[in-house]
C-alpha cells in the first residue's frame, strides 16, 4: 500500500522515514515546491538533521501524487487543517484520513479527527497520537502510539499498516479521547515550561502535571471522551513526555515565557492556540480549567507569571 503524507515538517518526514524503512512506498507532500525538490534531491530535511531519507520516499510539492493514495496522514499544524481539508475536499472524499496533528481548532472548537469528520464526511477519520518526538521516530527508536478510529475494522487495518518494528501502535475507537489528550497536554507542557523557566522548582512542575491531568480529563470527558483513553498514551503518556523534556517546543515556549526571553514565532507551538480554545470551551461549558486559562492569558500577555501563580495558589482549598 502506498501511503501519502501531507506536511514536509519534522513529524511528517519522521513518519515517512519510519514507514519507508519498514518497506512502505511513501508519497510525501511539502507545500513549497523548492523545499520539496531540495528534500527529494538531498534526501534530507533541515528540520530533521542527521536523518537520511530512504529512496522509497517520493517527495513533491504537487498534490496530485498525494491524492492517488487511499490512506493519507495529515501532519500539518492543527490550525491549518480545516483550510486544507476544505480546499481539497473533492480529492479527499472516500480516503482514510489520519490526523497526526495535536490541537483544538479555534474556529470549530474540535480536535483534528472531529474536524475531518465535519468537513469531509465521506472520508474515514482517524487520529495518530501519543508520546513521540519526530527525531526519535526518524531514528527508529522504540515508540508507542495510539490510533483512534471510530470504525474499528478500519482502525485495525490502519494499526497494522502503520505499525513497524520500532513503532508500536495501540488502537481505540475513542477518537475524541485520542484527539483531546494530545491537544490538551500541549497546554500543560507550556505551563510546565513556565514553572521551570520562572524557577518555581521541580515540585511545582510535578504539582502542575498532577493537577493538570484531571483538568484534561474534565474537559475531555465533558466532550465525550472515555477516561481510559486519557489515562493512556495519547493523554497521560504524552503529558509526561512533553512536560519533562526540552525537546518539546511547547515546553520550550513555556520556558521562554517563564524566563522572559524571546521565542521564534515561526516555531510550531500548538498549545498556544489550543489554550485559547480551551479557555473559551471552559467558559461555554462552565468547566473549571484554571491551568489552561492562565496559560491562555499568559500567551496573550493578559497577565504575568507572578499574577498567574497567585491566581492558581489563591484558589479555595478543596479535597483532592
Ligand atoms: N515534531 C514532533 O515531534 C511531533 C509533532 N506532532 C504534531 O505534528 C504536527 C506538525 O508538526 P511538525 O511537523 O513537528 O511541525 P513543523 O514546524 O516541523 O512542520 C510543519 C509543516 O507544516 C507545513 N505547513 C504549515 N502551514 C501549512 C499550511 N497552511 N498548509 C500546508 N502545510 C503547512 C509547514 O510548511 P513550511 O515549512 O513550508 O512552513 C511544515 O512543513 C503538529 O500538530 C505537531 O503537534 C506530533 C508528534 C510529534
Ligand atoms: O507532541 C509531541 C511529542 O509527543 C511533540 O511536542 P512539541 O510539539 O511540543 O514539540
Amino acid at each position: 500500500m502506498k501511503i501519502g503524507i501531507a506536511g514536509g515538517g519534522a513529524f511528517g518526514t519522521a513518519l515517512a522515514a519510519a514507514l519507508a524503512l519498514d518497506g512502505h512506498d511513501i508519497q510525501l507532500w511539502a507545500r513549497h515546491a523548492e523545499a520539496a525538490s531540495d528534500m527529494q534531491n538531498t534526501r534530507s530535511n533541515p528540520k530533521l538533521p542527521g536523518v537520511d531519507l530512504p529512496q522509497n520516499i517520493s517527495i513533491s510539492g504537487e498534490l496530485e501524487p498525494l491524492f492517488i493514495c487511499d490512506t493519507i496522514l495529515l501532519a500539518i499544524p492543527a490550525q491549518t487543517l480545516p483550510a486544507f481539508l476544505t480546499e481539497h475536499l473533492a480529492h479527499l472524499d472516500g480516503k482514510n484520513l489520519v490526523a497526526c496533528c495535536k490541537g483544538i481548532d479555534l474556529k470549530r472548537m474540535t480536535g483534528p479527527a472531529s474536524t475531518i469528520r465535519d468537513i469531509v464526511p465521506g472520508a474515514v477519520p482517524a487520529m495518530l497520537t501519543g508520546p513521540s518526538f519526530a527525531a526519535d521516530i526518524a531514528r527508529g527508536l522504540p515508540t508507542a502510539l495510539t490510533l483512534g478510529c471510530a470504525d474499528d475494522e478500519m482502525g485495525a487495518m490502519l494499526q497494522t499498516a502503520l505499525s513497524t518494528t520500532s513503532l508500536r501502535i495501540y488502537r481505540t475507537t475513542d477518537t475524541v479521547g485520542a484527539e483531546l489528550g494530545g491537544a490538551l497536554k500541549n497546554v500543560m507542557a507550556i505551563a510546565s515550561g513556565i514553572a521551570i523557566g520562572a524557577k518555581l522548582g521541580e515540585s511545582a512542575r510535578a504539582a502542575l502535571i498532577t493537577r493538570g491531568f484531571p483538568e484534561m480529563q474534565r474537559l475531555a470527558l465533558a466532550l465525550g471522551a472515555q477516561p481510559e483513553t486519557l489515562s493512556g498514551l495519547s493523554g497521560f503518556g504524552d503529558l509526561v513526555l512533553t512536560c519533562t523534556s526540552d525537546q518539546s517546543r511547547n515546553y520550550r515556549y513555556g520556558l521562554a515565557i517563564g524566563t522572559g526571553s524571546d521565542f521564534d514565532q515561526n516555531t510550531t507551538v500548538e498549545g498556544a492556540a489550543t489554550a485559547r480554545a480551551v479557555r473559551q470551551l471552559a467558559s461555554e461549558l462552565d468547566i473549571d480549567m484554571p491551568i489552561c486559562t492562565v496559560v491562555a492569558d499568559l500567551t496573550e500577555n493578559k497577565t504575568d507569571v507572578a499574577t498567574a501563580l497567585n491566581t492558581l495558589l489563591s484558589r479555595p482549598l478543596k479535597e483532592e
